[in-house]
């Protein structure tokens, strides 16, 4: 396992950009502009791994058609992915069935929530995520579940059959805007060690930025993926969208080779 775990811990971070913003800009005026689609292929053409959207119930930025569109657009891109994001209800899993993305990372929201803001109690919801997980990987779906950094949780994810967790990253990000990320950067460690000991990818997400992503993979060996796109939407209004996913890019890229 500790071979495993160096060789997981150089492995390089692909960056999926979460193209969520875009849409909500798009839907303020109900016509394609901004495209979700061409700000997929700037993220692509520009070193991102992966395109991320999450398709809410009220389809408040990310619609279901969105996921169709962009599961084609991906395939253009050779090793590109597509992460859909969502609580499991019948209806999401239906678009997640009908576009096949490489990804489906299962989000514990309620419908009015403003943002995500928790992970799972895979505890409590160890039936449903078992049944959801099963049904997803029969279609071919790679399945990550979005975890509180809690080593406790994590460790019950492999019960489910998932293939990965992604990390919270909130409380976070919080913290390292107030220069105290030192003060909960252990229990992502720690997290992200139970994940990688209990042999699940590792994922991360949630409010990383420019600022604070270099110390979190500094930190949390191991992350394959992170997905962005709050942040990175904001950057790119006074930086430009290429021009920020390629820091990004860079960003990943020098954790995969830090000692
Ligand atoms: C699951 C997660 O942390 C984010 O990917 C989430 O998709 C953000 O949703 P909003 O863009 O609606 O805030
Ligand atoms: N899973 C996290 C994600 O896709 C984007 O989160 P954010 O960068 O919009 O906060």
């Amino acid at each position: 396992m500790e071979l495993w775990r160096n060789l997981r811990s150089d492995m390089p971070t692909l960056l999926s950009v979460n193209l969520n913003k875009i849409a909500l800009i798009r839907n303020s005026r109900g016509r394609d502009y901004p495209s979700v689609e061409h700000f997929a292929r700037v993220a692509l053409d520009n070193g991102a791994r992966g395109v991320t959207i999450h398709p809410r119930p009220d389809q408040r930025h990310a619609r279901n058609a969105d996921a169709l569109a962009l599961s084609a657009l991906v395939k253009q891109y050779p090793g590109a992915e597509l992460n859909i994001e969502g609580y499991p209800s019948r209806e999401f899993l239906d678009v997640v069935l009908q576009s096949r993305p490489a990804q489906c990372t299962l989000v514990p929201d309620e419908p009015g929530q403003i943002t995500s803001d928790h992970g799972w109690n895979i505890r409590e919801r160890m039936d449903l995520l078992k049944g959801v997980v099963a049904e997803l990987q029969a279609a071919g779906v790679r399945v990550s579940l979005f975890v509180d950094p809690d080593p406790e949780q994590v460790a019950l994810a492999p019960q489910t059959g998932a293939d990965r967790v992604e990390l919270y990253t909130e409380d976070y990000a919080l913290k390292h805007s107030e220069g105290k990320h030192v003060s909960v950067i252990d229990q992502y460690v720690k997290a992200a060690e139970a994940a990688i000991n209990a042999g699940l990818g590792l994922n991360a997400g949630h409010d990383l930025n420019l600022l604070n992503l270099a110390d979190f993979l500094a930190a949390v060996r191991g992350v394959e993926e992170v997905s962005i796109g709050h942040a990175l939407t904001v950057e790119a209004l006074e930086q430009g969208y290429a021009s920020v996913v390629r820091q990004y890019v860079a960003i990943c890229r020098a954790a995969g080779l830090a000692e």
